[in-house]
């Protein structure tokens, strides 16, 4: 599993969207296989992520899960309502490190396990296109031959492309009003099912197999557009008799839908994949205040529900000169609280989080260098050390830092504020701002100037510097500060502008 060193804007970010409810649309807004248009929100989430992937060329390397299907749903490959509404539902996911692929493909995971299917291992870092690729989604008026040389591009052997398809059409079905000539019958709904169960299980197998199903890419009036009947029973319907075993299903499913999304251009490297980080500093902030330099963090840990409370202690030490005792400077926690777990952290055996929150009053003249926590069980065994695995948790810098308590960040106007170590030399201060919104696509970076701000008198002895950003429809998602003092180069990234 990949290993959290903080800080690490990339798997920071997907660990939270992952694992905490409310961060990300995906691990909230297919729960218990949401019905939508007919369909259900998870369906149009799978075929959102199959038609990403689909044009990939593992001959070439290129394509795959790449967001390039931003630049693609009106194509008629791509029609249908639940395309631009499943890419709008993860409009407000990306940031500076994370993309809208990485959004599709953990889509793709919670879509599966909302509706009752198995867990997906998710692994991050794919990058967005910035263009769209070729029209390469097989579609149902295709001969076989056509099929299979589809799915062999994407990667899939014919064995594979029978068990992909049978895991993706488990869910939704063909909309009469995108597909009048499949869907000829007249469906209250709308829309044709592909089996009578809405969850995510093999009953559209058990149904082919035992000729009751429905599914109008099976038994459609049109032959033309029998594309499912002529896929699964290209191998005379031996795959499909293994897909009858809900184990196997699931097993098989599990493992290729995990490869579905796995498949990126051969230029991009995925992290190993994210499961919950036993404990993950966040909402670290450092800031002049009242003659010294306020620190705030909090450690989240995961929370054993019959285990008691540890104690938890922050210890740090000075960046320059001697203040604290040999052991280092320490404080208590300031706040204690429990913090939902998603979904799938539950399905991971995580009930919820511990959140223990920290307010360090630091010394201005000495400072901090680093910090580290130690967890006392209260029953007589050694206290535990939270180091960063052994690398500690270190203050790169104390010169150039952002200060919430100065800054307003009420939409649509915020002002941020930087405060700069010293009476200041004419700093080059800039932030790279990441901002989210509804329109394509969907986010947009600004960077701002920082500049003397006359109404913050220098204070502690930091000058402050501030930038305004107008937001109107949009909601800034992260900033990373750059500036450059006397020749040196700083930066900052700052994930969340607010201290609540
Ligand atoms: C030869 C390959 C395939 C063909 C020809 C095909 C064709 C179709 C068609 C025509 C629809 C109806 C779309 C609509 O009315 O909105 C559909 C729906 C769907 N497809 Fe496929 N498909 C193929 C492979 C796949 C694969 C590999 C997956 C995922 C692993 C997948 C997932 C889905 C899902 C989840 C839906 C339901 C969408 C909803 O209800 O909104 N399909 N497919």
């Amino acid at each position: 599993a990949a290993v959290f060193n903080w800080p690490d804007p990339l798997l920071d970010t997907l660990e939270d969207q992952l694992y905490l409810p409310g961060i990300s649309a995906s691990s909230e807004l297919a729960l218990d296989c949401l019905a939508r248009d007919g369909s259900t929100v998870a369906a149009q989430w799978l075929r959102l992520a199959y038609h990403d992937m689909a044009n990939h060329n593992s001959t070439t390397g290129t394509g795959g899960m790449d967001a390039s299907i931003l630049f693609e749903f009106t194509r008629p490959q791509d029609i249908g309502v639940g395309m631009f509404e499943s890419l709008s539902d993860f409009a407000f996911s990306s940031n500076e490190y994370v993309g809208l692929a990485d959004s599709i493909a953990m889509g793709a995971i919670n879509a599966v396990i909302d509706c009752g299917g198995p867990v997906i291992p998710f692994r991050g870092g794919r990058i967005d296109a910035t263009v769209a690729g070729p029209a390469t989604v097989p579609e149902p008026q295709q001969d076989l031959a056509s099929h299979i040389a589809s799915f062999k591009a994407q990667g899939f052997n014919q064995t594979e492309m029978i068990m992909l398809v049978a895991c993706g059409h488990s869910l939704g079905g063909v909309r009469k009003v995108d597909f009048p000539l499949i869907v000829t019958e007249n469906v209250p709904t709308g829309i044709q099912t592909f089996a009578l169960t809405v969850g995510f299980d093999n009953t559209l197998v058990h149904e082919y197999l035992n000729s009751t199903t429905e599914n109008v890419l099976v038994v459609g009036s049109n032959i033309t557009t029998r594309s499912d009947l002529r896929i699964f029973s290209s191998d005379n319907n031996v795959t499909m008799q293994r897909l009858a075993s809900s184990t196997t299903f699931n097993t098989v499913c599990a493992d290729l839908i995990g490869r579905m999304i796995d498949t990126v251009p051969s230029s991009v490297t995925l992290t190993d994949v994210i499961e919950p980080f036993n404990y993950k500093v966040t909402k670290t902030f450092l800031f002049p205040q009242n003659g010294s330099l306020t620190f705030l963090a909090s450690l989240r840990i995961i929370s054993s529900r019959n285990a008691r409370t540890p104690t938890i202690t922050m210890f740090w030490k000075e960046r320059t000169g001697s203040f604290c005792p040999p052991k280092g400077c320490s404080v208590g926690t300031s706040d204690d609280t429990v913090a939902d777990s998603s979904f799938l952290a539950q399905l991971k055996g995580v009930p919820f989080f511990d959140l223990f929150s920290f307010n360090a009053s630091i010394d201005l003249k000495t400072s901090i260098s680093h910090f580290w926590f130690e967890a006392n069980d209260n029953d007589g065994s050694t206290p535990f050390v939270v180091d960063n695995n052994g690398a500690n948790y270190t203050i790169h810098q104390d010169v150039v830092l952002y200060d919430p308590l100065r800054s307003d960040t009420s939409n649509p106007f915020s002002v941020l504020v930087v405060g700069v170590k010293g009476p200041g030399s004419n700093p080059s201060v800039t932030a790279l701002t990441t901002l989210s919104g509804s329109d394509i696509p969907f986010t947009t970076s600004k960077t701002s100037v920082f500049t003397l701000d006359p109404s913050l008198p220098p204070a502690d002895g930091y000058t402050f510097y501030s930038s305004s950003i107008s937001h109107i429809g949009q909601l800034i998602s992260s900033n990373t500060i750059h500036a450059t003092i006397n020749g040196t180069a700083y930066s900052r990234w700052v994930p969340s502008l607010d201290i609540g």
